[in-house]
């Protein structure tokens, strides 16, 4: 296969894209062209913040073609447009063949949570020290268990779920608000969790979160951010500071008196803007760190 790459500035990369779709490319991406240096730039588009965009100020857009006389001639045509005015073409490349899904599956190995809590995809074997285990495989939706934020939320069900020898069910009612890949979700049900909802804003994550438990034979309801209703034992969310901020009254209203809030997604210097957010109804403190990020929590 054949890769075109090209840069453009931000109110170019719709055109161009859908340019290189009619041109018959096998998958176009967008990238910042000034990713890991001080020009990147961050784009979300979360509650409180600009809506997404399209791509970078400098978007360097690389289409793949099945031969080289594709890439080449779709070059030609797109340098004549008006449309491409501002951009620029960087080359056409051979790209090797190579085994891609093997070279993704490498990419993913089985992570411990604790000694005996695993993370397995499902082309590996359970390692023998899996006490308990969710099936996983990277998919379109956030959570394959090697992220800290995700990492920290899974340790803490596993230190206050269910023990092998306790009665009942300490996590009691589950919300995971912001679900992604419902990570969370099936690990609270490994841990005893028998009612569980798990919402997320983006509908790629409520059908992944779907299909996950399923694999995992869990049972749960996913949904829109709708769908939670009423008080939780249990509140997980996962997401960044800047939505949790916003979310705040939101996910305290959801938890039951006696219940846990549980909030990931936060960075170290974050933690006392988020106190202060969070101070009208609960008080966070800091229950776990890794890698610059912390968990908070709360008891109503
Ligand atoms: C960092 S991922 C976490 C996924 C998973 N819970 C985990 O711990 O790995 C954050 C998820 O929150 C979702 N999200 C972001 N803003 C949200 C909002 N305002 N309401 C509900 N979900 C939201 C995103 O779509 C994304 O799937």
């Amino acid at each position: 296969m054949f890769e075109l790459s090209l840069m453009c500035p931000e109110d170019r990369i719709e055109a161009v894209s859908d340019a290189l779709d009619a041109l018959d490319a096998l998958s176009v991406s967008v990238e910042d062209a000034d990713a890991q240096t001080d020009a990147e730039q961050a784009l979300f588009g979360e509650p409180g913040m600009p809506p997404p965009k399209d791509g970078w100020q400098r978007s360097r857009v690389v289409a793949l073609f099945p031969s080289e006389v594709g890439a080449r001639e779709a070059q030609q045509l797109l340098v004549v447009q008006d449309f491409f005015a501002g951009c620029q073409v960087l080359g056409v490349a051979h790209v090797p063949e190579q085994d891609w899904v093997r070279l993704t599956q490498s990419q993913f190995a089985p992570v411990d949570i604790t000694p005996d809590f695993w993370i397995v995809p499902t082309w590996h074997e359970l390692p023998a020290e899996a006490k308990r285990s969710i099936r996983l495989d990277p998919g379109l939706a956030f959570g394959t268990g090697t992220h800290p934020t995700t990492r920290m939320c899974l340790r803490w069900i596993a230190r206050n779920g269910a023990s092998e020898s306790s009665m009942g069910n300490p996590l009691g009612r589950v919300l995971d608000y912001g679900c992604g890949s419902g990570i969370l979700a099936i690990g609270a049900a490994k841990f005893g969790a028998t009612d569980i909802d798990a919402v997320d804003i983006d509908p790629a994550a409520v059908e992944s979160t779907a299909l996950n438990a399923q694999a995992n034979d869990v049972r749960l309801h996913a949904g829109l951010p709708d769908k939670a209703r009423g008080e939780y034992q249990t509140v997980l969310a996962n997401i960044l500071a800047t939505p949790l901020r916003v979310l705040a009254p939101l996910l305290c209203s959801h938890v039951a008196p006696g219940g846990n809030l549980v909030l990931a997604g936060i960075l170290e210097r974050q933690a006392e803007e988020l106190k202060e957010a969070y101070a009208p109804w609960l008080q966070l403190d800091v229950a776990d760190t890794e890698d610059g990020w912390i968990l908070m929590t709360a008891r109503r």
